[in-house]
């Protein structure tokens, strides 16, 4: 479901302050300021940005595993309270399911995979011990793996397998949304390109909305239609991905890519102009 704009996801001027320190070493990071960006129902949107610059934080604030201290989150036409009763957090997780970079954060090492996937399927869905078996083979096969896999430990699988795992285990909610944090990052290039493949197929399949968070440029190409730029806690551009990586209208956007390696890339130390470039 989708407002009548056809957005899955709305937000309007978000805002988050982080503090930390002591008293009289006190410092405030604004990691998302002012932050407004819609999501069409069924695309794939990227968020680039260096390290620090708030993708982290937008993802959690849209998940609820972070509060914003101001502006407003729709999500499948629903707008998200701030502080959500029980039921509001079991119905927000049905729209929305997030899949970490690392996905030992998402399953217990003493829990078998099929056991961390019927977890997510009893917490949302009535189902007799039949069938929620027959959910967990099926969710299994949607990730490219067996049956058997479903008796296996976190410790026995490889760490593609794993991220399948955590996969399944968002789908087994049934969301319309996927956030998926740097959920490649920590793969080696040829189990990469399988998941982002398999990511692909999944989204297409289920007609699933994505919000791709990574820094890594060329994981934005294969990925997304469209991309935005974050820059300390701010959207500096937005626009479709081959005009934003091909042609980018902000200088940060043009430093981020020129950064980016690639085949026969050269290292090159920023120069004052780059530096005051990206400060415009
Ligand atoms: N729980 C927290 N406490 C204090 N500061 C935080 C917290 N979470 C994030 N920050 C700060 O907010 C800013 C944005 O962080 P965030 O993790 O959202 O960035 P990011 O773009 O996801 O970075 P990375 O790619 O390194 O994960 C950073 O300056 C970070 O140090």
């Amino acid at each position: 479901m989708s407002d009548t704009t056809g957005n899955v996801i709305e937000i309007s001027a978000l805002c988050k302050e982080f503090t930390t320190g002591q008293r009289g070493r006190r410092r405030t990071v604004r990691a998302l300021d002012d932050v407004s960006l819609s999501v069409a129902d069924g695309s794939c949107l990227a968020v680039v940005g260096e390290s620090g610059s708030g993708k982290t934080t937008l993802a959690r604030v849209l998940v609820g595993l972070e509060r914003a201290d101001a502006g407003h989150v729709v999500l499948a036409g629903r707008p998200v309270a701030q502080r959500p009763r029980r039921a509001e957090r079991r119905a927000r997780a049905r729209d929305i399911q997030m899949v970490f970079q690392d996905p030992n954060g998402s399953l217990n090492r003493r829990r078998t995979a099929g056991s961390a996937i019927g977890e997510v399927l009893a917490a949302h869905h009535r189902l007799s011990g039949a069938e929620a078996r027959r959910r967990v083979d099926d969710l299994l096969d949607q990730v490219g793996l067996s049956p058997a896999h479903a008796r296996a430990l976190p410790g026995e699988l490889s760490g593609g397998q794993k991220q399948r795992i955590a996969i399944a285990r968002a789908l087994a909610a049934e969301p319309r949304v996927l956030v998926l944090d740097e959920a490649v990052a920590a793969l080696d290039v040829s189990v990469q390109a399988q998941v982002l493949n398999l990511l692909a197929e999944i989204r297409q399949a289920r007609r699933l909305t994505y919000l791709f968070i990574t820094h890594d440029l060329s994981v934005v190409r294969q990925v997304s239609e469209e991309v935005v730029v974050m820059r300390q806690g701010r959207i500096v551009e937005r626009g479709s991905t081959a005009q934003v990586l091909d042609d980018p209208g902000h200088p940060y956007t043009r430093l981020l890519r020129d950064s980016a390696p690639r085949p026969g890339w050269r290292p090159r130390r920023a120069t004052g102009t780059d530096t005051a470039e990206a400060q415009a």
